[in-house]
């Protein structure tokens, strides 16, 4: 066995929410390039079509496949209907990551009722519709890893962000009380927490982002797909269950968990710099 982040997953079979684009699809590449098989689910077919053909050009032999599933993860019913047929057929997944996600940002009186419980019904019971799904049967086998995809917006509050970081932060009481729950049954839980990431959910966001959001977030400058799956994949393998893909949101992190919610007097700096700079409804 070598290192930790050399190991392969050949024989893994992988479920990625949100796999047939952004970090979610990086991710799978990934994942098939250490051989793992994949099960790949989103909504849009044509995606999913796209993302299978360039997931299985990863391939390293012949016994792996990737498989797509169309499904909406805000329904329960959808997700348990459509995923436990295919378990039946591929066998319950050793890895299941959660990284269907949408966002949509303004200040809080610009932001829908509905647009708060599509960011709250995609992100957050997304992750609770496929956990549901697939967690007892992990337990049942002892064994199985499940990640979600938290955000810097899991623990401060950024400007623009009221409906996003609600469904970022409760993903994280999700996952710190299954972290704790899982432990006896042996399956691993992980959540990630990256900044900005170069993806189309990133360029759909900067249409509408208002500009104290811009600025205050472009403190960290985005990082790559690629990278960030990188990084979520050594993290799995080294079973973390934080997974900081860069260092300048550890640090941030690392400060928010030393200064509490007193983080945003630091965050306030920037803010109302920007605020200054551009006025309220910029
Ligand atoms: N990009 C960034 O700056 C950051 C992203 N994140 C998080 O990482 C995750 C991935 O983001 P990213 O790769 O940028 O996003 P993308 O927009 O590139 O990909 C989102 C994926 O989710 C799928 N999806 C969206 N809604 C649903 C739904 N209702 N049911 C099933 N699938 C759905 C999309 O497919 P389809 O539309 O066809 O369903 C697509 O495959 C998200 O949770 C995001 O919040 C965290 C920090 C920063
Ligand atoms: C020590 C104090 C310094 C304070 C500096 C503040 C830096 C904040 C950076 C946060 C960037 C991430 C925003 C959310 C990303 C995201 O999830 C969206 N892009 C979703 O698409």
């Amino acid at each position: 066995m070598g290192k930790p982040d050399q190991m392969k997953l050949s024989n893994k079979l992988v479920l990625i929410s949100g796999g047939s684009s952004g970090i979610g699809l990086s991710l799978a590449k990934k994942m098939a390039e250490k051989g793992a098989s994949l099960l790949i689910c989103a909504r849009r077919e044509n995606q999913l079509a796209t993302a299978k053909e360039e997931i299985s050009k990863s391939f390293i032999d012949d016994r792996q496949f990737v498989e797509t599933v169309s499904v909406d993860m805000r329904s329960f019913e959808t997700v348990k209907n459509t995923l436990s047929p295919v378990f039946d057929r591929f066998g319950v997944p050793d890895i299941v990551v959660h990284s269907a996600g949408v966002v949509y940002p303004a200040v809080f009186e610009k932001i829908s009722n509905e647009q708060f419980h599509w960011m709250m019904d995609t992100n957050y019971f997304g992750a609770v519709n496929l956990f549901q799904t697939v967690v007892p049967k992990m337990k049942e086998r002892k064994s199985g890893h499940i990640v979600a995809m938290g955000s810097a917006a899991s623990f401060i509050g950024i400007w623009g962000y009221s409906a996003y970081s609600g469904s970022k932060y409760a993903i994280r009481g999700l996952c710190d009380v299954l972290r704790s729950e899982l432990k006896p049954y042996h399956v691993q839980v992980s959540i990630v927490f990256p900044p900005d990431t170069d993806t189309p959910q990133l360029a759909y966001e900067n249409q509408f982002k208002p500009k104290i959001t811009r600025e205050v977030s472009g403190t960290i400058k985005p990082l790559s797909p690629d990278f960030v799956a990188t990084k979520i994949l050594q993290g799995i393998q080294q079973k973390k269950y934080v997974i900081m893909p860069d260092r300048d949101t550890k640090l941030l992190y690392t400060a928010s968990n030393l200064l509490g919610t007193g983080i945003h007097r630091v965050l306030d700096y920037f803010t109302l710099k920007a605020f200054n700079k551009y006025g309220p409804d910029a």
